[in-house]
């Protein structure tokens, strides 16, 4: 078995590489095991990484070091190759797939040598057009304060808490919040304007919102919750129960879902952002993919979380 570490220099606090190549020489060294350390230099690079590990058909443990950004590359390139494993060490501005194993996350899977041990289970993914996730999929307002985030990051002197103060400010205090959309989950056609489309196949997106507390990675199916046009008041008062996954408490403006394929689209192009990662089409369909992906992780930890 081969340890292969893809890790994104781009990701986390400076520093932070360097700690990290320390803790997997002095992890893995002494046990013998079979490793290799790869910088990504630009993005797409741990996809086309993981891809080559896992075509190369023996079996491969690939580490994504980084946040979800990185853990997305990784999982598009090693998908639907049954010998090969992944799994995230933390080292971005976020992990939010990493939260569905439980509060002491971070630490657990900065624990090399119990991941490098630990169980995999197998993960679904859903198909965004054409591009694989393993998280969660955003396509309302939420989305658009994200992928502004990104942009306003650039800005001379604006730090990260003030690029998301700033997108948060523009994007829901100061444009409008809802967009014209048609909605096909099922039999059921929404055409109206939304505010939020969410679909999860793991439970946490944004920094901790957790829109379905029962998402499941393992069950086959995805969830979607869709929010329609609302006033502003009507946002901020239940955008706490939105992030705690309060949705059968409003069924009448946070509506659930829960099927295989889901399909929006709207006249005008629409933000999505999945794992992180920005993408602009009119039209989206996500569908659970029919290529897994085997995920390893600390064996004292779960993923099925309380629900
Ligand atoms: N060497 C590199 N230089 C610049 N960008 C890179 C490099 N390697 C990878 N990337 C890109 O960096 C982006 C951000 O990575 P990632 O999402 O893992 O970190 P993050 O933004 O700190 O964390 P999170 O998305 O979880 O908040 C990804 O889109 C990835 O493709």
């Amino acid at each position: 078995m081969k340890h292969l570490f893809l890790v994104n220099p781009a990701a986390g606090k400076r520093g932070s590489t360097e700690a990290l190549l320390r803790r997997v020489e002095e992890t893995f060294s002494p046990l013998g095991l079979e490793h290799e350390v790869v910088l990504t230099s630009s993005a797409g690079d741990a996809e086309r990484l993981a891809r080559r590990a896992a075509c190369s058909g023996g079996p491969v443990r690939i580490y994504a070091c980084g946040g979800d950004g990185t853990l997305n590359e990784v999982v598009n390139g090693a998908a639907g190759y049954p010998n090969a494993a992944v799994t995230n060490v933390p080292k971005g501005t976020g992990n939010d797939f990493l939260r569905i194993f439980g509060a002491n996350y971070a630490a657990r899977f900065s624990d090399l040598a119990a991941l490098s041990r630990g169980p995999q289970a197998a993960f679904d993914l859903m198909d965004c057009n054409g591009k694989l996730g393993i998280g969660v999929i955003c396509a309302g307002v939420d989305a658009r304060v994200a992928a502004d985030v990104h942009r306003y990051k650039r800005l001379p002197l604006v730090t990260g808490p003030g690029a998301y103060l700033l997108s948060l400010g523009v994007n829901v205090l100061l444009t409008d919040i809802a967009r014209p959309t048609v909605v096909q989950a099922g039999l059921d056609r929404l055409e109206e304007e939304t505010s939020i489309i969410c679909i999860c196949n793991g439970r946490y997106y944004g920094g901790g919102f957790m829109p379905v507390g029962d998402a499941q990675p393992d069950d086959g199916v995805l969830d979607m919750v869709v929010v329609p046009r609302v006033s502003r008041f009507t946002f901020f008062r239940l955008v706490g129960a939105y992030a705690k996954g309060r949705y059968r408490s409003h069924p009448e403006v946070i509506r659930h879902f829960h099927g295989p394929a889901f399909s929006f689209s709207s006249p005008e192009e629409l933000v999505a952002v999945i794992d992180g990662e920005v993408m602009r089409a009119k039209s989206f369909t996500v569908r659970i993919s029919e290529r897994k992906v085997a995920f390893f992780y600390p064996g004292d930890l779960d993923y099925r979380g309380e629900n």
